[in-house]
């Protein structure tokens, strides 16, 4: 297992570019399992996930080639129409294989997914949205089973307490891109990633309107053709970059930072404190010595605060001076960073949804150790603002979805190593 060692103390100087996002391509690769044709996913982000999707899609008998950034994906027979519960199991995304399977082939047989440890994550309105447009569903031994030789178009309500779900419309939406007749999902997600699999959607072929609203409308086709696509810049390493640029006092340019897709954050940093100019692609993070102020954040379906830079936030709260509540509406477990950024000498307390975060002057470097991936980029950040030396263990969330963090904060002047445990 690797680890990341970090000097910390370093303020970050120079430029660096955001890669493809992952919560985008996930879903697309799956959004291929609706043609015949060859696809060409460009922007590819090179993750453990995306390598993780690929081997589901090959144990399917889709052929693939991935090299520079672009997928290059050959469909045609599929094998089996099931995905296993040893690769569904690493990764949330991987069970968007449903969708697409029972929409072109009539039927699937997939695990229920893993992912992030954060909370519970169940899927009943996948499988609810699934079932609406005529999907017989069954759940036997941790496998879903679903049978739907003709899905048929029908109005969908996709939502429950919490408000709406990103997996599960994307899932629905790629069902009924096939189906017969016009669905209507009411409550869609809103989020960038699910525009974007709608665009790909369109592009094959598909008929939806309403991408990026919660009413979405979808009329179904006979068939998809084969495309070209490029996945948008990554929002949310986005944002782990900026931050980290801003906690350790640095001067960097972010390139490929859309900020029409991170409004919530920016608007929050500028409330802590962080000096930053915002241009077409790109943040420039400015120089600033001034102490971050307290600043609350609450999460929320976007276009509010996304749960995915909540703990990131976090950190950059631990060095404010004063007191700062985060408040978690997506996934309220979601603190499992808040133990080892005490460690470092952050000062969180959890109350149920809520942290408490008292400011402190200085994080003191510790061996700490990550528990999922945006817990894992808490602490990379906090291990580059500390006094003296950070290891982080368990990069192995990491890297399921940032590309070389390591090194993309290298060329920026971190003292940071990968090495083996
Ligand atoms: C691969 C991917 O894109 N992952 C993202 C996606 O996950 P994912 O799509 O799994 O997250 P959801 O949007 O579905 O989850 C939002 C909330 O809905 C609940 N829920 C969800 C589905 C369901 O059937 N029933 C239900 O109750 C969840 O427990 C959670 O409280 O969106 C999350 C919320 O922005 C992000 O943190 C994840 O990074
Ligand atoms: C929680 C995440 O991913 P997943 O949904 O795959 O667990 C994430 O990207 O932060």
């Amino acid at each position: 297992m690797d680890k990341l060692v970090i000097e910390g103390g370093i303020p970050l100087k120079g430029s660096v570019e955001v890669s493809g996002s992952k919560n985008s391509l996930l879903p697309i690769l799956a959004a291929t399992l609706l043609t015949k044709d060859k696809c060409v996913i460009k922007n590819a982000p090179d993750l453990r996930d995306t390598v993780s999707m690929l081997k589901i899609l090959k144990h399917l008998g889709v052929a693939y080639e991935f090299k520079d950034h672009v997928i290059r994906l050959r469909p045609n027979g599929l094998e089996r129409c099931e995905a296993p519960y040893k690769l569904v199991s690493t990764m949330r995304a991987s069970f968007c294989v449903l969708g697409p399977l029972l929409a072109r082939y009539g039927k699937a047989r997939v695990s229920l997914p893993g992912g992030c440890v954060i909370g519970v994550r169940p899927v009943d309105l996948h499988l609810k949205g699934l079932a609406k447009l005529g999907a017989k569903i069954q759940v036997k031994e941790g496998y879903v089973i679903a049978d739907g030789r003709r899905l048929k178009g029908t109005h969908i309500y996709l939502g429950g307490a919490f408000g709406s779900s990103v997996l599960a419309t994307g899932n629905v939406m790629m069902a009924a891109t096939l189906a017969a007749g016009t669905t209507v999902i009411e409550n869609a997600a809103c989020e960038p990633e699910v525009v974007d699999l709608a665009r790909f959607l369109i592009k094959m072929g598909a008929k939806i309107k309403g991408e990026g609203s919660p009413y979405l409308e979808i009329a179904g086709v006979k068939e998809l053709h084969g495309v070209e696509y490029e996945v948008i810049p990554d929002r949310i390493e986005a944002a782990t970059l900026i931050m980290a640029a801003g906690v350790t006092r640095g001067e960097v340019l972010v390139r490929k930072a859309r900020a029409e897709h991170m409004m919530a954050v920016l608007e929050k940093l500028e409330e802590a404190g962080m000096d930053f100019k915002i241009a077409r692609d790109s943040v420039l993070v400015k120089k600033s010595s001034r102490r971050f102020k307290p600043t609350d954040v609450v999460t929320l379906p976007y276009p509010g605060f996304p749960t995915d830079v909540q703990a990131q936030f976090m950190t950059l709260m631990s060095i404010t001076d004063g007191i700062s509540v985060i408040t978690e509406k997506i996934y309220p477990d979601r603190f499992m960073h808040v133990a080892e950024l005490n460690r470092m000498g952050a000062q969180v307390k959890r109350e149920g949804p809520y942290a408490v975060v008292h400011g402190t002057r200085q994080l003191s470097g510790a061996p700490v150790m990550a528990s999922d991936l945006r817990a894992s980029a808490a602490l990379v950040l906090a291990g580059l603002v500390a006094r003296g030396r950070t290891e982080v263990s368990r990069i192995y969330h990491l890297d399921r979805g940032y590309e070389r963090l390591e090194e993309k904060l290298k060329v920026l002047g971190a003292k940071i190593e990968r090495v083996k445990e």
